[in-house]
């Protein structure tokens, strides 16, 4: 698929008659969100190093016994620098070095957490079924080369760093994992979340490769806030992003890979009605770009074989408990998206609308438990 919009908002802003546009953002959005001003340093060294950069912030009520807790994240979303056939070493160098110049900037903007896209250390290449060189990319979470490299990030800017890897777990058998690893402002590894969810759909055969994860939910307390990771295709999972939740998740980053023929339609709508419906903020990062493969491979759908995996559309944004969202990065560029938010405002829309109160987890859990047993019937009423 080609590339297409350049983003769905700048569509919007140069089709919407200007009398219309507030009302339309209000429909489609839940309003405008405020935009930052960043540091000019910030916005001129990213337009050197050809990338977008946004800024936007969300606001909560001043309340008399809590301080306002306001934390700025960054969600970044880049194209492989490298044609896939690079060696691997130097491809994983030269996504260190762009990614550390990204990171610069956000730490000009101020941001505290920050976030990279699914597998980020390498092309999305779990479409060719091939083993080799791919399995090569994997590292240890816990002191692989990336980690090490992001644990420098965070001491040198006190920014938390969410770094989602292709894992090798040495301990045992050398297994891989698609891991998030959490890195605390301190530098030192807070832990690892790994993905739950593992498509079996079209290209996506990333279950050739690893296993559904075994770190159930975990949140990660941080100084800024309490964070956890759910990748990609634990997006469409209400109770994948409902555990986090429980586990006391405010803001839940959801790294992916996914392209515009498969999920575009649903990416607007699947992270933000996450954070509505669990009073937390949501953070998707989608790549950009089309990675393209020498050895062509197929979909097993009698279609012809292909090079490439499809657009990875970008569109990284920010969905806040109330249900407002940010617009969305670029479709085809580059980008850093600094947020700044008011953790406040969870238990606030909390208080508001009572989800957590009101949703007889208790009657969905006996009764989810019964359907998953094998002599489970149907409660189907009939005439
Ligand atoms: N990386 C990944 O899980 N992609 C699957 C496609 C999707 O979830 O949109």
């Amino acid at each position: 698929m080609a590339e297409g919009l350049e983003s769905l908002e700048a569509c919007l802003e140069r089709h919407i008659p200007p009398e219309d546009l507030a009302e339309v953002k209000r429909i489609l959005y839940g309003g405008e969100t405020r935009k930052l001003n960043l540091p000019a340093a910030a916005l001129s060294a990213a337009q050197e190093r050809a990338f977008e950069l946004q800024g936007y912030g969300f606001e909560a009520a001043p309340e008399q016994l809590r301080r306002p807790r306001i934390v700025r994240v960054g969600l970044v979303q880049n194209k492989i620098p490298l044609s896939t056939d690079a060696a691997v070493s130097v491809q994983v160098a030269a996504l260190h070095r762009r990614i550390e110049e990204i990171v610069e900037v956000a730490a000009i903007c101020g941001v505290n957490i920050v976030c990279f896209q699914e597998a980020w250390t390498m092309p999305f290449a779990f479409c060719t079924r091939e083993r080799l060189p791919w399995t090569e990319f994997a590292e240890s979470a816990e002191d692989g080369p990336t980690t090490k490299f992001c644990q420098e990030l965070a001491k040198k800017y006190n920014m938390v760093v969410v770094s989602p890897i292709l894992e090798r777990d040495e301990i045992h058998g050398g297994t891989l994992w698609n891991t998030a690893v959490v890195i605390s402002n301190s530098g030192a590894v807070l832990g690892k979340s790994r993905k739950n969810h593992i498509p079996r759909i079209g290209d996506f055969n990333e279950s050739t490769y690893y296993m559904e994860g075994n770190t159930g939910h975990p949140v990660f307390q941080t100084q800024f806030g309490t964070i956890a990771v759910n990748i990609c295709y634990g997006r469409h999972h209400p109770l994948n992003w409902l555990m986090f939740s429980m586990n006391g998740a405010e803001i839940i980053f959801n790294p992916s890979a996914t392209i515009g023929t498969l999920s575009e339609s649903l990416w607007p709508i699947e992270a933000r009605n996450a954070a509505i419906a669990n009073h937390c903020f949501t953070c998707p990062i989608n790549r950009v770009g089309t990675e393209y493969y020498k050895n062509a491979f197929t979909s097993g759908d009698g279609g012809k074989a292909h090079h490439d995996l499809g657009h990875f559309y970008g569109s990284s944004y920010v969905a806040a408990p109330d249900g407002s969202r940010t617009p969305g990065l670029s479709r085809t560029q580059d980008g850093l998206l600094v947020v700044e938010m008011d953790l406040n405002l969870c238990r606030q829309v909390s208080d508001k609308w009572n989800f957590k109160m009101t949703g007889r987890y208790e009657m969905y859990a006996d009764k989810l438990s019964e359907a998953v047993q094998p002599y489970f019937v149907p409660n189907i009423i009939r005439e």
